[in-house]
């Protein structure tokens, strides 16, 4: 294998390549990062279990998450402005992400138009439809919310994911550090053309509430699932009012600094929605392991963000398959080496506490 072998230095390869501005919009997070760096360093504190002479025959990590059968327990978390990691933007990762069998969650703030990532994705496979879904911020001008859901629907999208952590931009001090506030002349996003594709013509608002959610409901078909999600109560909440998936999500730590590691509250939020909803899991994964881990601890699958962002940087839709090929594969072995051939068979005592560190 030439180039990174891991996830790690793919990352290091695409930091060295990206400016100071670009780069700490990417990895940066908010205030002092302490759930950016407690993300990733959760997932080391946990230990498997492995079980020995099992039998299970070679692993296949295909899952299936809402309906949809993916090549492996991993998504694309939504990122917005992929412009800024290469000229391709969203055009490259799209590709990457249908090449690969997996869901691309596309962001709202997507420096290329929802359509024209969905064509791309076609341009993939004549066969099937590649899955998308589609990110939202829920705006309180809900006549605009309803014309972006409908273009997003009209695009094919194949489900609706509310970002719910963002009543307010979250504090980030390399951006304000860098006076990095809006998107260079010549890129923009083109969802937003009722509000002139400026990003800043976005409304996070802490206005919005759970009607907003049911009105969501009774406004679309699509499947909605809700991001963002930290509190037990929360979750439940979720699947009371229509949602069909939850997302635990601190949002890379990019939104309220010292939450808890996503992974950290994950058992709770499954034992709460008690089966109800699938539960997703974004924030920090690196590793096969760490898959492995989230999938033991409740999570139907994962979502990873920067790495995505890294690929795209590091080697535009090549460098995005590579990361998503380095995942697959390290969870493969990882599924292999702790005794299971099916992703879904995966169970929580294959997790325990470090207790040795
Ligand atoms: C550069 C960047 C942009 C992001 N943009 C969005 C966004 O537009 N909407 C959203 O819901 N989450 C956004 N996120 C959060 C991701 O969806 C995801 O929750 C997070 O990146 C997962 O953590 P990870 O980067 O450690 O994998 C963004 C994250 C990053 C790093
Ligand atoms: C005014 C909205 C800015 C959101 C930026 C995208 C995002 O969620 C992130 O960078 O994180």
């Amino acid at each position: 294998m030439t180039g990174p072998v891991n996830l790690r230095e793919v990352e290091q390869a695409a930091r060295a390549l990206l400016d100071r501005v670009r780069d700490d919009y990417f990895a940066g997070g908010a205030q002092d990062e302490v759930t950016v760096r407690g993300n990733e360093s959760a997932f080391a504190r946990l230990a498997l279990l492995p079980r020995v002479l099992t039998g299970a025959g070679d692993p296949s990590p295909e899952v299936t998450v809402l309906g949809e059968r993916v090549s492996m327990p991993v998504l694309l978390a939504p990122t917005a402005f992929h412009e800024l990691a290469h000229p391709e933007g969203e055009r490259a990762t799209a590709r990457a992400a249908a090449a690969a069998g997996t869901i691309l969650i596309s962001a709202m703030l997507s420096t290329v138009a929802i359509e024209d990532i969905a064509a791309e994705a076609r341009k993939v496979s004549s066969e099937h439809e590649p899955p998308i879904w589609f990110q939202l911020y829920l705006q309180p001008d809900l006549g605009f919310t309803e014309a972006i859901v409908r273009r997003a629907e009209a695009a094919g999208c194949r489900a609706l994911v509310v970002t719910a952590d963002s009543p307010a931009l979250g504090r980030h001090e390399r951006n304000d550090r860098n006076d990095f506030h809006d998107l260079p002349p010549g890129m923009n996003c083109p969802n937003l053309r009722e509000q002139a594709g400026e990003v800043r013509n976005v409304v996070l608002s802490p206005e919005i509430s759970w009607r907003h959610l049911e009105w969501l409901r009774e406004t679309t078909s699509l499947p909605i699932l809700v991001k963002g999600v930290l509190h037990p109560d929360d979750a439940r909440l979720a699947a009371d009012h229509g949602a069909d998936g939850v997302i635990v999500s601190n949002h890379g730590g990019r939104q309220l600094d010292t939450t808890p590691p996503s992974i950290r509250l994950l058992p709770r939020i499954a034992d709460a929605v008690e089966g109800r909803v699938p539960v997703l899991l974004d924030g920090g994964v690196r590793r096969g392991t760490d898959v492995v881990k989230a999938l033991a601890l409740g999570a139907r699958a994962v979502a990873i963000g920067r790495p995505v962002v890294w690929g795209l940087a590091y080697d535009g839709e090549a460098g995005v398959t590579k990361v998503l090929d380095l995942l697959r594969r390290e969870i493969v072995n990882a599924l292999a080496l702790c005794g299971y051939a099916d992703p879904a068979a995966v169970r929580r005592d294959l997790v325990e506490e470090v207790s040795w560190r």
